[in-house]
């Protein structure tokens, strides 16, 4: 069986609770999703639990530091063996190129190196707050140019943008989305969603979902739904 686009967010406080959820799901179906309040808490002992279980683990401590502070860092994620890491790409080329290139000497065992463009929860406000007079859309696109030219795998970056950037940078450049809603589920504070099919056709590589399935009634069976609607696609 083919593994699936999907990656399960872990947002918890309490580890015994996210295992609970993992020992219900199956590693053929999905992958997972770590990020800072888990990491904070739990530290790489919770991901090495994780990859015993079978599951593929995105770390997503988008690193934003300086050059050599972010080539360690991701480094360290490649050590403990993580399929998926993450950057911002406000961090720019330079930041962005030492990542890369701290990760050579891996070869197989390569993570996927990705850019946080514009985070799913920001407006245009937002922006403008920071100084940036560009459209949240225009702002994804410099900044995914800016991630293709520094040689990264791809971006994190909201569904609606996934056409215009797999047409800009092509089928290999892979495209990271959260705001992923099946019809079964509500949007709860994501602003701009997709479904999975939607998502797909749109040219998403790997979506992160989180509470659609962490608060299900059956999480595998909400995993399940979201695979077949995929397969039909
Ligand atoms: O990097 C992320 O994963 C991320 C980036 C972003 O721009 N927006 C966003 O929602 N996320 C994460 O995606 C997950 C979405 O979870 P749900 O909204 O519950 O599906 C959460 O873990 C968010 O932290």
């Amino acid at each position: 069986m083919q593994l699936s686009p999907v990656v399960v967010a872990l947002d918890y406080e309490d580890q015994r609770a996210a295992l609970n959820l993992v020992s219900q799901l199956d590693p053929a179906l999905c992958r997972l999703k770590v990020g800072k309040e888990m990491f904070s808490h739990f530290g790489p002992d919770f991901v090495r639990e994780l990859q015993q279980r079978h599951f593929d683990v995105f770390l997503d401590l988008k690193f934003h530091d300086i050059p050599n502070t972010v080539a360690k860092a991701v480094k360290a994620a490649a050590d403990l063996g993580v399929w998926m890491v993450n950057v911002h790409a406000s961090g720019g080329s330079r930041m962005m190129i030492a990542a890369r290139e701290a990760l050579q000497s891996y070869d197989a065992e390569k993570p996927l190196l990705i850019a946080v463009t514009v985070l799913t929860s920001m407006e245009q406000a937002d922006l403008l707050e920071l100084g940036i007079t560009l459209t949240p859309e225009q702002q994804v696109l410099k900044l995914a140019a800016l991630t293709h030219q520094s040689g990264l795998d791809g971006v994190v970056c909201s569904a609606h943008e996934a056409r215009a950037l797999k047409q800009q940078f092509g089928q290999a450049f892979q495209l990271v989305t959260p705001g992923i809603r099946p019809a079964f589920a509500g949007a709860d504070d994501q602003k701009r969603v997709m479904t999975p099919a939607q998502a797909v056709a749109a040219g998403v590589d790997y979506m992160v979902i989180g509470r659609p399935i962490t608060k299900a009634a059956d999480p595998l069976a909400a995993l399940q739904a979201i695979y077949q609607e995929l397969n039909a696609v």
